[in-house]
């Protein structure tokens, strides 16, 4: 299986987040990418290639102008406001009462407008690594719709799936997943599916697709009254008008292990092979590992293995997007095991 990546995702360097109520070092830090790119050497995965540059066009297709342009130019409007913090963080919000329009003007009122939480910095280079990590979504995608392979892997990092149409979170900044899955709709596709096995809700990615038959939207995750993002994610949420039916959630109790949540993937492979998908998508995140520092699962690093050999039963064309995992020790051995239970399934 190839590998796509790109160093400029290592330019994203958080110091600092906001959880568990204070200023904490940051846990999505460039280590990930770079422990994962030497497993995916060592353990002799695939060519490991560059990303294309698809432009901001696919951007386009599915996040809002302006919150991509107050993306784009943030860090520059950050430094002509005098503000001398390495890293921006938000702490006002447009929250029920108040009013998103029109566009507050000033600095922190946009920081607050385009964000879901605050635990989430924005530095110097932070959306030019977002837009490598979508490029490496997009090349990914290219390879096993025009290159030939069956699947592929991007390493993508930030990660996207809590990024909406129009704010960052969750510390993403584009949604990587979506961006994949409407340009291989734009490019003729007409159903992708897309199965989130992170360990916290895509909230981004559901709200997306959320009106839409042509995206199946299926996510596994913690449950959302214990878990971030806290406030989406339930059974409930089906999907509407056009796109009722075709999200499915399933949330999982705290301390779920593999025995649990192979029966709710069961039900989520069922789906897949009634939506019979062009193509799948899958937002991998390993931070359903009992070793994580921020999640609450109990996966073994086999189980990762047993998670790949059961997508690759689904017999459909994969792109594995690499989302959330923060036990950065184990996090190569955990992702190369997703992709290559996969590959010898
Ligand atoms: N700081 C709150 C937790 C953010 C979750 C990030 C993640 O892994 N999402 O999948
Ligand atoms: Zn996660």
């Amino acid at each position: 299986m190839k590998t796509v990546f790109s160093p400029v995702e290592l330019k994203h360097a958080p110091k600092n987040e906001i959880s568990d109520g204070q200023l904490r070092p940051a846990v999505e830090t460039p280590s990930r990418a770079e422990i994962v790119l030497k497993t995916v050497r060592d353990r002799g995965l695939g060519e490991i290639i560059e990303p294309l540059d698809f432009g901001v066009q696919p951007l386009q297709r599915v996040h809002a102008p302006d919150y991509l342009a107050f993306m784009e130019g943030f860090w520059d409007r950050w430094l002509a406001e005098g503000r001398t913090a390495q890293e921006a963080f938000p702490y006002v919000w447009p929250v029920r009462t108040l009013r998103a329009d029109p566009a507050p003007e000033h600095i922190d009122g946009l920081l607050g407008r385009y964000s879901m939480d605050a635990g989430t910095p924005v530095g110097p280079f932070t959306f030019e690594a977002a837009k490598a990590s979508a490029n490496a979504a997009l090349t990914a995608a290219q390879l096993v719709k025009d290159g030939g392979e069956s699947s592929a892997f991007a390493l993508c990092r930030p990660p996207g799936h809590h990024c909406g149409k129009d704010f960052f979170g969750g510390y993403c900044f584009l949604n990587n997943a979506a961006i994949a899955a409407q340009w291989l709709l734009d490019q003729g596709a007409h159903r992708i599916a897309i199965l989130d096995v992170d360990y916290h809700h895509g909230n981004g990615t559901q709200a997306i697709f959320y009106d839409r038959p042509d995206v199946l939207f299926l996510s596994l995750h913690a449950d959302p009254r214990h878990e971030y993002p806290h406030f989406l994610g339930h059974e409930d949420e089906t999907g509407e008008k056009a796109g009722t039916g075709f999200t499915r959630n399933w949330p999982l109790p705290l301390g779920t292990g593999w025995e649990t949540y192979s029966e709710a993937l069961e039900e989520a492979c069922r789906w897949l092979h009634v939506y019979k998908p062009d193509y799948l998508l899958v937002s991998l995140g390993m931070d359903c590992y009992r070793e994580d520092p921020i999640s609450k699962f109990l996966f073994n690093s086999g189980d990762f293995t047993s998670l790949g050999q059961r997508l690759k039963r689904l017999g459909l064309p994969t792109i594995f997007l690499m989302e959330g995992g923060y036990a950065v020790d184990a996090l190569g051995t955990n992702c190369v095991n997703v992709l290559e239970g996969f590959e010898t399934a």
